[in-house]
Parts: C-alpha cells; structure tokens; sequence
C-alpha cells in the first residue's frame, strides 16, 4: 500500500527527525537524491547546463545543495533567486562549486532569465514545496509560466511548485514537472487532479522519516494489495455462492447502459448475474449476454420478485421518472450491499432518503453527479476532489468513488484510496456503466464496499489501459466494451503478478 500525507504531517515527522540528527543533514539528503535523478536526467553532467529556480525557503535551499553538487561533476550552473531572501549556506555551497547566481532586478521577463531557461538542459523548480500556502504569487508565478515553455527537463524538487502538497488542488500558475523527486513520504496532494497532472513521473527519495511518520490520510492500492483482495472461486464454490448481482438498468430509451453493466459485472466474474429491467433492455441483454438471467420488470412491480441477490447495482440508464423511482426504491429496501451510479444518483439527488439504508450503500458519481448530490458546481469538485470526496462521504453516510482523471474512495473514518491506474481515453461514454458492472460483482462476491469499489477500479483502470495499447498504457480510444472484453487479461496478469 502507498502511503501519503500532508505537509503538516510531514513537517512534524521531519522535526522529530530532525531533533535527533546534525543540523543540515536532512537536506543534504534531500540534496544528494535531488542530484542524483539530475544526474539520470541528464545524457551526461560535464559541460550540461542546469538552471535553478530558487525560492526564499528551504526548497530553495534543496535547489541549491543539489545545484553544487552538480557543479562539482562539471555542470554549468546558474540560479536565478525569486525570493526576498535566500537560504544563504546553499548559495554559499554553490557559489563555493563553481555556480552562478542571477538576481531578478528586471522581473521574470529580463531577457537574460528567459535566455537561460531557454537553453537550460535541466530546470530545476525550488520555487516552493510543502511551505507553499495558495496561488504562487509574483515573480514565482511568472517564472512558472517561464518554465511551462522550456525545452529542458523539469524536475520539480518536493512538490511542483503552485500545486498545493496536502490535496493537489491547483490555484493558479503552477509547474508541470517531468519529474519529481519528493523527500521522506509521497505527499497526497502529488497523487490527486489537478497536481497529480503537473508532477510527471513521482520519486520518493528515503530520508528516514518512515518511524515519524502518522496513521496516512491518503492511500493507495499496489497491485498485489488488489490481486490478494479479488474474490476467487474455490473448490467449493458454485454459482450463488460465488455471488449472485441484480443489476437494474437500462430503460426503453438507453439499452446501451444495460448491455455495458452486465458486461462489466460478467466480466469481473460474478457468480451470476440477474438482470432487471424494462423489455427493450431485457432483450437487448439476453441478446449480448445469454449468461444473464433477465426478468422484465413492469411499472409498479418489485424487484424483490426476480430473486435473491447478494448486492444489486441501480441505476445506469434507468430514467429519472416516477417509475424509474420505484423501481429503484423497491431494490434498494432490499437489506444487502447495493451501488447507485448515473440515473440511480439523479433520483437520489431529489429524494435522498433512497440513500438511508441499513445495509452498505456504494455511490459511484461522477463530478457533475455529485455536484447535483451535494449542491455544489461541478468544476468546484473538479478543483478540490479530496475535500468534497470526504465531504460527501461523510454528509451522505455512504462509501463515494468519484470517478474522473483521478478516482477516489472515500469512507467516513478512515483513509482515502486514490486509484493509480487508468487513462485519459478512459473519459468515454459507457465505460462508468462497465465500472458499475464490476464493483457490483465484487461487492455480491462478498467484498466490503471500500474494496469493492478501490479493487474495481484498478482493474477498471488496467483494463482501460490494455485497451488503449497495452499494460504500460498506449495512446488509441477505446470503446466501453473494450474495457469488459479485456478484463479477464487484466486480472489474469494482476493476480500472476504481472
Ligand atoms: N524541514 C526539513 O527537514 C526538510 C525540508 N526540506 C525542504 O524544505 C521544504 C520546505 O521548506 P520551507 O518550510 O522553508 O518552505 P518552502 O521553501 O516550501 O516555502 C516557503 C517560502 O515560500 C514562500 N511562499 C509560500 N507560498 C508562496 C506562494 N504561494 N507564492 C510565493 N511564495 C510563497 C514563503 O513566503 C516562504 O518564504 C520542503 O518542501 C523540502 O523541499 C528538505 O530539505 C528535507 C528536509
Ligand atoms: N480524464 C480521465 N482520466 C482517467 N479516467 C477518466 C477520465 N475521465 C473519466 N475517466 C473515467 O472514465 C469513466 C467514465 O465514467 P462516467 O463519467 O460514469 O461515464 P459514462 O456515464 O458515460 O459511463 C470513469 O471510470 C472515470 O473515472
Ligand atoms: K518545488
């Protein structure tokens, strides 16, 4: 399990760390594992040309004892100092190396900044890092639109400087890093939307902090964590005890939804799937998915009458009428697991006593779903995906996925999972329906609501990827049966250890 923290968690674990060590030490550690993925960034170090943006705090000073270092292999090294003040024994230690300092008389867009940054093989961004408190403000902010045109590698040292390290939540002007080295622990606000996209690829240099360090807010899934939680057929398994998933979907108007749930949910391996639903849906269904038991249901009748079911899953294309209403209500007085996505959340949105049950409720919205849930703007949950993923979890009493360019699990009490996996050519319609179908079958296979919804996610997201262009991720779209048909592939690799 990766494991990430805010800076205020951070910041003690480093002074209860601190108080036992030579002063300095700490950052001559951050320095040297700075340096040394300058070092693997760089084709070779003598003669190379690093550039050092250097803020007022210790990031700054990180910049600079990495910068000195680099100096002493050979490096051509200029810093260009942003701050009011400077961490003046890392200027000292540069300076002593060979480095060169360039103050900011002219502003950010003195030509002989831009000249370097230009033509800077390496840029080094020590703007800001876990002592960064909102909008990057001027000249940081401008020379962060500075670094977005250069044609170096970026490495942002801790955090990308604008991207807040406690939730990732983007104010204004901040670095996009091709690489960040970040020091002691992942920082959660490195791994969630909007930040994660600035980070690029994510180093966690060790510096010791690992004794200091407190119970994590912020979690994530490895493989082998998703592989040793999947639900898996033993010998004396058969098909009800595998778990049997109700899916209630679909309407006269959307088929599609249907067909797309039962394809996740027979894909994830449910022991058996019972669908419910209108008639165009049903044989559209049975058509796609013969190992799907259907039952049409017709307005005012119970679900409770096609059979028993271990969890069911409401909602994706259904409707949003009366009758769309009833028949959600009658699945979900049922007293087993029950996930409510799409259609089944703009009913609940309207009459949120759907959502008071007695038994594990999993909703899986979207921004703008959860937006309509909690009344808020849909960008605003873009913006703050953390809070308003605890925050919905709380105010609702239920277990959240948000899904979007960064999928998170929120359960009141303990940590949030964010999901690793996954691609941007997932954000295609249908490919929510699939997510559905699977998490509903993990969660009729017997699995909490928590790794229900954090197991079918990564796999979601890894079937995603493999249907894009392979496991490491490839660049082609996909179509939402795509994810289910490469599902089995998915899980196959994962629980080999692939
Ligand atoms: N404390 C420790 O033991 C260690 C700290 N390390 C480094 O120290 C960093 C934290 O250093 P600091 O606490 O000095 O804080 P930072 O260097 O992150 O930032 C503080 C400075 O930035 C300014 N600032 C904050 N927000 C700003 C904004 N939005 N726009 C413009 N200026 C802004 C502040 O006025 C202050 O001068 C870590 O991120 C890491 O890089 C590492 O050396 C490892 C050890
Ligand atoms: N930018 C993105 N990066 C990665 N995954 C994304 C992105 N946008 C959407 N997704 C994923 O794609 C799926 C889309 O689901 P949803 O919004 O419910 O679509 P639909 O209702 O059409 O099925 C979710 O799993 C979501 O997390
Ligand atoms: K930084």
């Amino acid at each position: 399990m990766l494991t990430a923290y805010t800076s205020d968690e951070i910041r003690t674990a480093e002074r209860a760390l601190m108080a036992l060590l030579p002063e300095g030490t700490l950052m001559r550690r951050a320095a040297t594992a700075l340096a040394v993925a300058c070092v693997e960034a760089l084709p070779r170090v003598y003669g190379s040309r690093v550039v050092l943006l250097v803020g007022s705090g210790d990031n700054g000073g990180d910049a600079l004892y990495a910068g000195a270092l680099l100096a002493r292999r050979g490096a051509r090294v200029d810093a260009v100092l942003a701050g009011k003040r400077v961490h003046e024994d890392g200027l000292a230690e540069l300076t002593r190396a060979g480095g060169r300092r360039l103050g900011l008389s002219q502003g950010t867009s003195d030509p002989a900044v831009r000249a370097l940054v230009d033509r800077a093989d390496v840029l080094v961004d020590g703007l800001v890092g876990i002592g960064g408190t909102g909008a990057l403000r001027e000249p940081y902010a401008g020379l962060a639109r500075l670094a977005a045109g250069a044609p170096g590698v970026v490495v942002a040292v801790d955090v990308p400087s604008g991207v807040d390290a406690s939730t990732g939540e983007v104010e204004g002007d901040a670095v996009t890093a091709h690489l960040t080295v970040t020091f002691g622990a992942a920082k959660a606000g490195l791994l969630i939307d909007p930040g994660a996209s600035r980070v690029g690829a994510l180093r966690v240099a060790g510096i010791g902090l690992g004794p200091y360090l407190p119970e994590p807010g912020v979690v994530a899934l490895t493989g082998p964590d998703v592989a040793g939680r999947l639900p898996r057929p033993g010998a004396e398994s058969n098909k009800y005890r595998r778990g049997v998933i109700g899916v209630v979907a679909g309407s006269d108007r959307f088929t599609g939804a249907a067909v797309l749930a039962v394809a996740g949910a027979v894909r994830a391996g449910a022991g058996l799937v019972r669908f419910a639903g209108a008639a165009e849906p049903v044989r559209q269904v049975r058509a796609r998915w013969p190992e799907a038991v259907t039952a049409v249901v017709s307005p005012g009748e119970d679900v409770k009458d096609v059979g028993r079911v271990q969890a069911w899953v409401v909602g994706p294309g259904m409707g949003t009428d009366d009758d769309a209403h009833a028949l959600a209500a009658s699945a979900l007085a049922a007293g087993v697991p029950a996930l409510v996505d799409a259609d089944g959340l703009t009913l609940a949105a309207r009459d949120r006593s759907l959502l008071r049950r007695a038994a594990p409720t999993l909703i899986t919205p979207h921004t703008g779903e959860l937006g309509r849930l909690l009344g808020v703007p849909a960008d605003e949950i873009e913006a703050r995906r953390l809070y308003y993923a605890r925050r919905a979890a709380a105010e609702l009493g239920v277990t959240v996925l948000l899904k979007g360019s960064t999928t998170l699990v929120a359960e009141e009490g303990g940590p949030v999972r964010v999901n690793l996996t996954g691609t941007p050519w997932l954000a295609t319609g249908g490919t929510g329906d699939v997510l559905a179908g699977i998490a509903g079958a993990y969660l009729a296979g017997g699995l909490s609501a928590l790794d229900a919804a954090s197991c079918a996610a990564y796999v979601h997201g890894l079937a995603g990827r493999a249907a894009a262009g392979g496991p490491g991720g490839g660049e082609a779209p996909i179509a939402a049966l795509d994810i289910a048909r490469e599902l089995p592939g998915a899980i196959r690799s994962l629980v080999a250890g692939g």
